[in-house]
């Protein structure tokens, strides 16, 4: 058991005041601010003073990765085993394979959405129509609302032709139910009428969650509420909520950032605890992203750390352009000595990605798409994955899997799998009744271990991770947010969204367009218009090719030839310097260099030398 008092040290007082607080407890949050030392730490601790038990508490967080290291935070904090941790579907689905084993009933079989029943079910809708149908019906589902609410209440539907999408949902609930088949979200309305049964059955189940605990609160959907509501008996005196309203970013899941407000309303006994220091960006980072938020139920974020530099403003000629630019600022931040797993590109969309990607490999910068880690890539794991996909493998299946294929490869093929078993291993010790599923989203979901890597994902993805050095794209008047005249709701989602990305900066945050925007978005208008950083002649991409230019199509064809990364064949100060100046000899360019590779080889700076003298 641990000590209490020790898991109070290295708190702040705020942090110290939330972990103590009475329950009902919400605690308002800022982004950096420590919600899961605190979150952690208050369990911890709750269980140390034997306010409650371990075996009845349960703690939800929104990503299986995140599920994950709170998981292990209390390992170790509690020195033993830690309470349930979860998922909202993973701790659903195991009421529902528990409560229907009490019962003897069959577990429905679990598809990942009904999406994919519609082709076959003879609607004729278009790809798009379907889309925004089924991502309506979701919608609506998440807010707890079923066929029958809809077929009584059309109104609720928020897209043209209402009784098209009512229909949809009638035809898709019906097959669902003769194929016995349930999707994620009916996986949340079955647990929660196992839990609010009024036998021996839904005692049972209550009996787990006499204290819950939820992360990332400001992105819960009613539906989810109503789950925790009934599997606490509807005592909700032992829950503890955190949450940072700025940061609410699913509203089209159906969640609904006044369900916290509402929450003092709902539970009159709540004690309210605000976390308002940020632990983790600059002072000048802080007050870039202050204005960008919204200070009602927080007031203004403080900075912890002080000093730092304001974001870096840039505008680029076109999206190659700006994507040539992250790829340059990572290698050039390498060259001075930083590691590719504290830096980020971030952007508001997957398609956004692309360019990045592709100009990062071409300065061979090793990356991580969308937090699919190097491991989940590799391909002895690619396979081992497929298999357990294919067989639909339980955790216990996977672990003897994998375990068995450790003894019979390569050792260079032996060390991803053997990374592959702990995580395994892992899962199934929190979650033993976890399939490839889960496994799977672990997977894409941890952050890249071990492995210097940068990290190129979507904003959505980046919530609740941090790097060092971040670069948006794409954040032009013209592009951010990109359509004009959203709803006021989505309008506010966006600068959330953005919010969430500024925030993920620990130490440097560059942020840039393309065109045709010819200024920041006018989210950013409180930082000036980033004339001052006008382009570089090097990250212009059109017209005829600059110095700068010819200089890098040099060096990376210098650098395929000797298999190197084009930054160490010539740096990007080294680039910029010697398209600046021009030198007219060897003996001034050599003087003028500092890449080391180049002032150690007679031979490259003479073909350097050549090549400024041809383009010159
Ligand atoms: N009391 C403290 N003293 C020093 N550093 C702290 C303290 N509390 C938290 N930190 C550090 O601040 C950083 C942010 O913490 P954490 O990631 O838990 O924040 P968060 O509230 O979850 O943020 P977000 O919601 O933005 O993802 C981490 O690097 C963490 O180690």
């Amino acid at each position: 058991m641990a000590n209490a008092d020790l898991l109070l040290e290295g708190l702040s007082s705020q942090q110290r005041e939330a972990v103590i607080a009475k329950a009902p407890l919400l605690i308002v949050a800022a982004a950096g601010s420590g919600k899961t030392r605190v979150l952690t730490h208050r369990i911890a601790y709750q269980i140390a003073t034997q306010t409650t038990r371990g075996t009845q508490s349960v703690a939800i967080s929104f990503t299986r990765a995140a599920a994950w290291e709170v998981s292990r935070r209390l390992y170790r904090l509690l020195d033993g085993p830690p309470p349930q941790c979860g998922t909202f579907h993973s701790l659903a689905l195991g009421l529902v394979r528990e409560g229907s084993a009490m019962l003897g009933r069959p577990v429905p079989r679990l598809i990942g959405d009904s999406n994919g029943l519609l082709g076959d079910l003879g609607f004729k809708l278009s790809e798009a129509r379907r889309r925004v149908v089924f991502a309506e019906i979701e919608r609506l589902r998440a807010r707890g609302h079923d066929l029958t609410s809809l077929q009584e209440n059309p109104d609720l539907v928020s897209i043209p032709n209402p009784h098209e999408l009512i229909s949809v949902c009638s035809t898709l609930e019906r097959a669902k139910s003769r194929q016995r088949l349930m999707d994620l979200t009916d996986v949340l309305r079955i647990a929660t009428e196992l839990v609010a049964r009024n036998d021996g059955v839904g005692e049972a189940l209550r009996l787990q969650a006499r204290w819950v605990y939820i992360d990332e609160f400001q992105d819960v959907n009613p539906l989810q509420l109503r789950l925790i509501e009934q599997w606490m008996g509807t005592d909700l005196s032992g829950l503890t909520v955190v949450g940072d309203p700025n940061q609410s970013i699913y509203g089209w899941n159906g969640s609904d950032p006044a369900l916290m407000t509402s929450l003092a309303t709902r539970i009159p006994t709540l004690t309210r605890v605000a976390l308002s220091t940020n632990y983790r960006s600059t002072a000048a980072l802080v007050a870039a992203a202050n204005p960008v938020a919204d200070h009602q139920l927080l007031g203004r974020v403080q900075a912890h750390r002080q000093g730092g530099q304001a974001p870096e403003l840039l505008a680029t000629d076109s999206v190659a352009a700006e994507a040539q630019l992250a790829a340059r600022r990572i290698a050039e931040l390498h060259y001075r000595g930083v590691p590719y797993s504290s830096m980020a590109t971030l952007a508001r969309t997957i398609r956004q990605l692309a360019p990045i990607e592709e100009a990062l490999r071409r300065l061979d910068i090793p990356h991580s798409i969308l937090g699919l880690t190097p491991l989940a890539s590799a391909p002895e794991v690619i396979a081992l994955m497929r298999t357990a996909k294919t067989e639909r493998l339980q955790i216990t299946e996977i672990c003897d899997m994998v375990e068995e294929a450790l003894n019979s490869t390569s050792p260079e093929r032996a060390a991803n799998q053997r990374i592959l078993l702990e995580v395994a291993t892992e899962l199934r010790r929190q979650d033993p009744i976890a399939d490839y599923l889960a496994l799977e989203e672990l997977l894409r979901g941890l952050q890249v271990r071990g492995v210097d890597a940068v990290s190129v994902t979507t904003f959505h993805r980046a919530k609740g991770l941090q790097w060092h050095h971040v670069h948006l794209v794409g954040i032009g008047d013209k592009s951010y947010p990109s359509r004009r005249g959203l709803p006021v709701d989505a309008l506010a989602e966006e600068r959330r969204l953005l919010y969430v990305a500024m925030t993920r900066a620990t130490d440097s945050l560059l942020i840039s367009w393309s065109k045709p925007s010819l200024a920041p978005s006018s989210l950013l208008a409180h930082l000036g218009r980033g004339e001052e950083n006008a382009p570089t002649q090097s990250i212009r991409s059109h017209g005829a090719p600059s110095l700068a230019t010819r200089l890098d199509r040099w060096r990376v064809a210098v650098a395929k030839e000797r298999r190197l990364a084009s930054y160490l064949i010539l740096s990007d100060a080294d680039l910029r310097k010697l398209a600046r100046i021009r030198p007219s000899d060897k003996e001034s360019l050599l003087a003028m260099v500092t890449t080391p590779l180049l002032a150690e080889s007679p031979e490259l700076a003479d073909r350097l030398f050549a090549e400024l003298a041809r383009v010159g």
